[in-house]
């Protein structure tokens, strides 16, 4: 249960009295997700999901504010932040940012059909041309700077062919040149928890707190790489290719893109396997943590490099 600030009904009642969402009916912890507090609060007139921000400070949330209000605004299917009668979004509970956005309808898939992966492609692609006209620039938390620090730390506690497979990959990296590439705002974790589906409608993408300004078909391929293989990170055929015309068909890649995209296929791999490398290597005492599997992403990686 990732539900690490309690918060009672009538906290919240006062906590949402500068706001106009009508009175509060129910209060429910809800136990997905392992970053943050999250509730499920109705009220008389709507449905909505308060955030209880465990690890951000309160300046680096307004970029991911204005950017979900800017999504929503162009008609991606995404959390709409909900703001005060003054304007704010933003306040705090417990002394820690809080964020009540838009109740998305849905829930998460773990075995995706082409129809949902078709669904998800297309509102990438919109939201990377909707993006466009979004002005605040956030760096990526987890580029270079980060891959280069998170590597030292996990390298020697790998084997050997592992030690070898990080740094050749480090490498090739660093050696790529993606300043001509489109640029845009990106998801940045378009996994398959963070998007929910009612049937095959696409309730909304969610958790925006990996998005940042970087290459548009890097979160591509970090999409393609989560929705469309098999339990060993293969590529599944049809499943690439429906995600692939998809997106096309909204946003059609340059040509250097198409370049560019096995070395980016490698670099979305070795973006999680570093991460699930780090969290299984340094789990944080004390708190819940759902394990992910790193040899998951050594094996995509390896795929990928196979493909280049
Ligand atoms: N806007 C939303 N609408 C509906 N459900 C949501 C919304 N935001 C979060 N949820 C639910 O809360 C869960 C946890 O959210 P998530 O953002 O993944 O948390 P964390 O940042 O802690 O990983 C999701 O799996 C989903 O079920
Ligand atoms: N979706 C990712 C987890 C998010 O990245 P992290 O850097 O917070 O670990 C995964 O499945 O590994």
């Amino acid at each position: 249960m990732s539900v690490f600030t309690t918060l009672s009904l009538d906290e919240v009642r006062l906590w949402l009295a500068p706001f106009n969402v009508g009175e509060l009916q129910t209060l429910r912890g809800i136990a997905a997700g392992i970053t943050n507090t999250n509730y499920f609060v109705e009220t008389s007139e709507s449905r909505f999901v308060l955030t209880v921000f465990e690890k951000n400070d309160f300046d680096e949330l307004p970029y991911f504010v204005h950017l979900m209000t800017h999504l929503s605004q162009h008609g991606i299917q995404c959390p709409s932040p909900i703001v005060d009668k003054e304007g704010v979004a933003l306040h705090r509970i417990h002394g820690k940012p809080a964020l009540m956005v838009s109740c998305l309808r849905g829930s998460d898939v773990s075995q995706p059909n082409l129809t949902q992966i078709e669904a998800v492609a297309q509102t990438l692609a919109r939201m990377h041309l909707a993006g466009m006209a979004f002005h605040e620039q956030s760096h990526n938390q987890r580029g270079q700077g980060w891959r280069v620090m998170t590597a030292q730390q996990v390298m020697p506690k790998l084997a050997p062919v592992q030690q070898h497979l990080l740094q050749e990959e480090l490498q090739f990296q660093h050696g790529l040149d993606l300043s001509g590439l489109p640029h845009g705002v990106i998801h940045g974790d378009l996994f398959r928890d963070n998007v929910l589906f009612d049937g095959n409608v696409l309730g909304g993408f969610i958790d925006f707190y990996y998005a940042c300004h970087d290459v548009l078909a890097y979160d591509v391929a970090i999409a393609v790489n989560e929705w469309c293989v098999d339990a060993n990170g293969v590529f599944v055929d049809d499943k690439l290719a429906v995600f692939m015309n998809a997106y096309h068909a909204v946003r059609p890649f340059t040509a250097e893109e198409k370049s560019f995209w096995p070395a980016l296929l490698r670099r979305a791999a070795l973006r999680f396997w570093l991460s699930r490398l780090y969290d299984f290597y340094y789990p944080v005492v004390g708190e819940l943590t759902h394990a992910k599997d790193p040899a998951h992403f050594e094996r995509v990686l390896l795929n990928r490099q196979a493909l280049t």
